[in-house]
This record gives C-alpha cells, sequence and structure tokens, in this order.
C-alpha cells in the first residue's frame, strides 16, 4: 500500500491510499510517475513535484491489473454484454472485414463470434500473442481454425447447450413447411395468385424420418417428431443406442437411414468426415421423392450434387437453413430452386436462445480470462474445478521442476524424451496429469524457446519440437488425502551442467514434492535434499565438513542475497554432500565465483526460477 499525498499550490490538499500496478518500482521518482500515469485522467493540474509518497510499512503492495479487452464481432445478446462489461472493456465491432478485424486482433485478450466470422489462422498471427480466448456463441466451431488456435495457444470456448431447442424447433418448423409448401404458397398468394391445386402438399404421420447425427439437436427433433406420428429412425457413430431406444428411435447404419427415409434430417458437425457426406452416391441411394431437411451445416451436402438430384425428382424438396458459402451467391440454382424452401442460418436466431447463448458464452470466456479451465473448452482438456483447485500447488511444483531440470542440461536443448514419474497412493483413473504434463512442458521449452506455452499447446509444443514426454504412475502406500507423494523428472542421454543431478543411470533426476501447499525440491541426481522453491536455487557439491553452510551464508549476506532455504543431503558421514539454497534475489557473477573458490565446494549451479 502506498500513501500518496497530493499538494496543489503548496498546500496539502488530500492523502490517498494507493495500491500501485507493480511493487517493483522501488525508486520515488517512477513511483510519482507511475501513479501521474494513472491519475492524471483526474488530477489534470497535478505536478510531480506536488505528490510526496510514503510506502506503509505493514502492508505490501499489491497489483492492480489492467482490464482486459473483449472484442465481439457479431450481434449479442445484452444479458451477455452486461457479464463482459463488469470484467472486460468490450468493443462491439459488428460486420468486421477480415482485414479490419486482424487489424484489431492484436489489441484484444477474447474475441466473441458467432457463425459469420471466419477466425482463420491469419487472425491468430495478427494476434501476436495477445489473444487468449476466443467464444464461439453457438455450437459449431467450424468458422474458427482450431488447429491454429491450438498452435497459438488460445483457447477456444463455445456456447453448445443454449441453442438446441431453437434449432431443433426450427428444423420441424422447415420440415412442415416444406411438407405443406407454406413458402411457395405465401409467395404465390403476395404475388396476387390463388393456387390451391398447385401446392397440395405430404403428410408427416406415419413417414419415416432419419435423423442423422442424434446429438443434441438430433434427438430433440426425434423427440419433437414422434409427437407429430412420424416413425423415427437415426444414424449415430458415436450415439449410444439405449439413449435411441429410451425416445423410441432405432440406431441403424448410415445406408439403412438413408435408403429407408421419406425424410432426412441432419445433424452431425461439418467435420473432415461429413464434408459433402451428401453426394450424388449418396442422393442415389435414397428413395425416390425423399425431403431432406438441413439445420446442420451447408458443407455436409454437395450443393451441385442437390441440385441433381432435385432436377431427376430423386429428391422431391429441401428444406435448408445452412449453406456451403453464406451468405449464397443471389444467382445460386439452390436457393432460387423452386422445390428448395430456404432460411438465412435462423436455427439459433429466437430471443431466448440468442440470450442464453450470450451469457453461457460470456460466462465461459470471463472464466477462461480468469484463469479457469472453461468446461466448454474445445481445445484443451476439460479439469473439473474440484481436480484443479487440489492440483494447484502441484501445477506449481511441476513447472518449477521442469525449469530447473532444463537448466541443469548442458547446452540447453537437444533434449529427446523427458520422463514424468508420479508417486502416488491413488489409482491411476484418480489421477489427471495433463496440467502437470502440459507445466512440466511449459517449464521445460519456455526457458530455451520463445513460446508461451499454457494447457492449450502443451502437447502440440512438445511434438513440434520433437519432445517426446512420457509419464509412469508409480503406486505408493501413503496417504491418499493428498493427490500426489512426490513427482520426478528424468531427462536421458544429455550431459548435465551439474554431474551430480545425474543418477547412476546416467538421467538427470529432480524430485519434488509439497510440503504444507509450497513446493520443495526434494532429491538431486541420488541426493536427498529439502529446499522450498519459492525463490531461486543453488545446488553446491562438497565434501561433507563443518562451516560450509556457515562460509556459503556469510558470502552471499555480503552482497545482500537472502538465503530463504538450505539444506544438505549426503552420502554419508565426511563424504560427498549436496547443498541445496533457496535464494531470493540473483546473487552477481562476483558472488557466484566466490562460492566456486570455496575449497571443499567441487561444484555448483545457480537455477533461477
Ligand atoms: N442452424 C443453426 O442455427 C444451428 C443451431 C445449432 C446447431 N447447429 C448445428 O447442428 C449440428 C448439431 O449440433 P448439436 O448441438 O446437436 O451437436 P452435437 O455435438 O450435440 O451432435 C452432433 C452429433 O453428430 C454426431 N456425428 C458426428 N459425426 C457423424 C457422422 N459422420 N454421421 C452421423 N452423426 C455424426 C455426433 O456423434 C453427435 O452425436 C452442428 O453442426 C451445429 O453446428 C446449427
Ligand atoms: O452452430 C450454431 O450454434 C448455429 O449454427 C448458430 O449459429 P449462429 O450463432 O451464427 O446463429
Amino acid at each position: 500500500m502506498i500513501v500518496c499525498t497530493l499538494r496543489w499550490q503548496k498546500q496539502i490538499k488530500r492523502s490517498y491510499e494507493f495500491d500501485v500496478f507493480a511493487s517493483t518500482y522501488w525508486d520515488k521518482t517512477t513511483r510519482i510517475n507511475r501513479l501521474h500515469q494513472y491519475y492524471f485522467g483526474v488530477l489534470k493540474t497535478l505536478d510531480p513535484s506536488d505528490v510526496s509518497i510514503s510506502r506503509r510499512p505493514a502492508s505490501e503492495p499489491t497489483s492492480v491489473p489492467a482490464k482486459p479487452t473483449i472484442l465481439v464481432s457479431e450481434k449479442l445478446g445484452e444479458a451477455g454484454l452486461d457479464v463482459l462489461r463488469k470484467f472486460a472493456h468490450v468493443d462491439c465491432s459488428y460486420g468486421l472485414s477480415h482485414d479490419d478485424l486482424c487489424a484489431k486482433i492484436s489489441m484484444c485478450d477474447a474475441l466473441i463470434v458467432r457463425s459469420g466470422t471466419k477466425v482463420t489462422r491469419g487472425v491468430f498471427e495478427a494476434a501476436k500473442g495477445r489473444l487468449k480466448v476466443v467464444g464461439r456463441a453457438g455450437v459449431g466451431i467450424d468458422n474458427v481454425d482450431l488447429q491454429a488456435a491450438t498452435e497459438f495457444g488460445c483457447l477456444v470456448v463455445n456456447a453448445p447447450t443454449a441453442n438446441t431447442i431453437a434449432a431443433a424447433e426450427h428444423g420441424i418448423a422447415l420440415m412442415a413447411a416444406m411438407a405443406r409448401n407454406v413458402a411457395q404458397a405465401d409467395a404465390s398468394m403476395k404475388s396476387g395468385k390463388w393456387q390451391r391445386n398447385k401446392y397440395v402438399g405430404v403428410s408427416l404421420v406415419g413417414k419415416t424420418l432419419a435423423v442423422m447425427g442424434f446429438g443434441k439437436v438430433g434427438s430433440e427433433v426425434a423427440r419433437r417428431a414422434k409427437g407429430l406420428g412420424m416413425h423415427v429412425i437415426a444414424h449415430d457413430p458415436y450415439a449410444p443406442a439405449d439413449r435411441a431406444h429410451a425416445i423410441g428411435v432405432d440406431l441403424v447404419s448410415f445406408d439403412k437411414a438413408i435408403s429407408t427415409a421419406d425424410f432426412v434430417s441432419l445433424h452431425m458437425p461439418l467435420t473432415p468426415t461429413t464434408s459433402k457426406i451428401f453426394n450424388d452416391d449418396t442422393f442415389a441411394k435414397m428413395k425416390k421423392g425423399v425431403r431432406i431437411i438441413n439445420v446442420a451445416r451447408g458443407g455436409v451436402i454437395d450443393e451441385d450434387a442437390l441440385v441433381r438430384a432435385l432436377d431427376s425428382g430423386v429428391v422431391a424438396q429441401a428444406a435448408l437453413d445452412v449453406f456451403t458459402e453464406e451468405p449464397p451467391a443471389k444467382d445460386s440454382k439452390l436457393i432460387q430452386h423452386e422445390n428448395v424452401t430456404v432460411t438465412p442460418h435462423l436455427g439459433a436466431s429466437t430471443k431466448e436462445a440468442q440470450e442464453g447463448v450470450a451469457v453461457e458464452i460470456a460466462e465461459a470466456v470471463v472464466g477462461a480470462l480468469n484463469g479457469e479451465l472453461a468446461a466448454t473448452a474445445v481445445n484443451a482438456p476439460m479439469v473439473p474445478a474440484e481436480v484443479l483447485s487440489e492440483l494447484a500447488p502441484y501445477v506449481t511444483l511441476a513447472e518449477k521442476l521442469g525449469r530447473l531440470a532444463i537448466q541443469l542440461v548442458a547446452g540447453g536443448s537437444g533434449i529427446k524424451s523427458v520422463k514424468v514419474v508420479y508417486k502416488s497412493a491413488r489409482g491411476p483413473d484418480d489421477l489427471d496429469t495433463r496440467l502437470l504434463r502440459a507445466m512440466i512442458t511449459k517449464g521445460i521449452i519456455e526457458p530455451i524457446s520463445d513460446t508461451f506455452i499454457n494447457l492449450v499447446n502443451a502437447d502440440f509444443t512438445a511434438k513440434q519440437k520433437g519432445l517426446r514426454i512420457s509419464e509412469e504412475r508409480v503406486t505408493v502406500d501413503t496417504t491418499p488425502d493428498s493427490p500426489i507423494d512426490s513427482v520426478e523428472i528424468h531427462i536421458a542421454n544429455v550431459e548435465s551442467k551439474f554431474a551430480s543431478a545425474s543418477s547412476e543411470s546416467g538421467e538427470i533426476v529432480l524430485e519434488g514434492k509439497v510440503k504444507y501447499g509450497i513446493p520443495h525440491l526434494t532429491g538431486v541426481g541420488s541426493f536427498g535434499v529439502d529446499v522450498s522453491l519459492e525463490g531461486n536455487v543453488i545446488l553446491c557439491r562438497q565434501v561433507d565438513q563443518p562451516g560450509m553452510i556457515g562460509n556459503v551464508g556469510s558470502i552471499l549476506g555480503e552482497t545482500n542475497v537472502n538465503v530463504n532455504f538450505m539444506s544438505v543431503g549426503r552420502t554419508g558421514m565426511r563424504q560427498h554432500a549436496i547443498m541445496a539454497i533457496g535464494v531470493d534475489e540473483e546473487p552477481d557473477k562476483d558472488t557466484l565465483k566466490k562460492i566456486g573458490e570455496v575449497p571443499a565446494v567441487e561444484e555448483f549451479v545457480f537455477l533461477s526460477l
């Protein structure tokens, strides 16, 4: 806490207490300037010489993080915007061109889109590392380049549930409207005609509906179609049969579904496997006169093939909400086809769904910017909150062990494989190590590259750098109250800067534990040590003899380097020992040199955290 006294024309006007941005600004002038930057908008007449500052000794200054900026590139419900505005600067710039989006994105921490914004690799490149989260206010994430997001360490979250019913209702609406020529008859009447014979429709009751993709929307469509008296079958290679049976739906093969249905309703995501899955071949297998509804994604249909199937009468009608290109060309044969009913991607467009989606995505994005792992993460493992809080100190331990390990490798690179051993009283199913593996990867890679590593891109980056991280879980007989007893990092086939860190098998080995919530280094090579990992670490190998702790301690003390922890591990009395010293500051070169010159010190290394 800083106590700041402000004066106008040499009179003391007021004292304020501030949290300053960063506690590292020790000298008074800098701090005054810092406060000026913060308050200048309010105190325009203030001159730096009119501010006196004293640091309140009793408490530590805390940092005031700057508000993040969230760019919303498509219309989002007000309730969602309210959630965002409480936390961030919100820039609602709807309808940006791709170039304008790229120009803005490096000033944004998060981006919220619907299906109309293409979040390409170019967007991630233009973000220059600032973009942390992309929120998709809806289900389909085919407009976001997930591979690029992952490579750039950007989390992608979606809002997968709030528009399900809206989409299902739209599917049913399109099916009924198509079957009874509602749109065509409406247009005809509005052009002054009265064509009762032309628009004779077909009934839904008793007809077979094939639901292709029995997920959230597909199953809701199935439920509603049953209520309309239809016979419903479904195809979904990944859906559990009992969920389908529970609502009286049979799961069948793709060919069976398309060849027996009178109506085919599409509800699968657009993926490389489903792209153009409805094509000349598949239309040829359908019953003549079949009717097709698509509220999923335009790309699952080969649209030229659909036009051919409509022209030949194999497909009697189609009702489409989604298109390969959106908006489609005005003269598109498909859109203009008299047997086709179209809507401009309205499946999710109800007031209720849009408010729900907006809140769902706003909460996910705010949570992600706050460092929480989102439950709807698309490109990162989802770790439940309770697991996360239990693992928190081990996450810190994992990263620090990684950082220490890489600094022990001579040359600092050239590592091909790292083995991590988790010792735990819990069974393997009870121990989620993805987060720990990611943090070890972060600790190992960040000091030797300019890549920022997080849970999103850790595995990808390790693979890209040719680093294989293998994991082994060893069950030990300790208390299962704590998730992990110890974490070990083994790096094989590398030379160590500190020979004593290599075990008998020649691997660099470090072991760490969490004690009272604080990460500790507890093993180096074959030596047991115990040093809390709160600052930097000096490792010294020495001949075990009296006075060593005092000797090294006083060299550090002479240059005001504070020792926060010290421990000695030895092979035997008066034999070799390793002294592990935790230091708050980084000693200068001369101080380190003096430590190396202590006669009993055989080797030493400074490791910064
Ligand atoms: N038109 C709209 O406005 C609108 C609104 C909501 C959802 N959608 C789209 O609808 C689709 C479904 O959404 P959802 O929320 O039900 O998603 P979901 O993930 O709950 O369901 C998709 C289902 O498709 C299945 N599937 C995957 N590959 C398949 C394949 N090759 N064949 C058959 N099934 C396959 C999956 O197993 C899953 O059960 C998505 O494409 C989504 O983008 C569109
Ligand atoms: O995938 C979805 O959620 C739907 O296609 C809705 O897309 P929209 O948010 O652009 O309406």
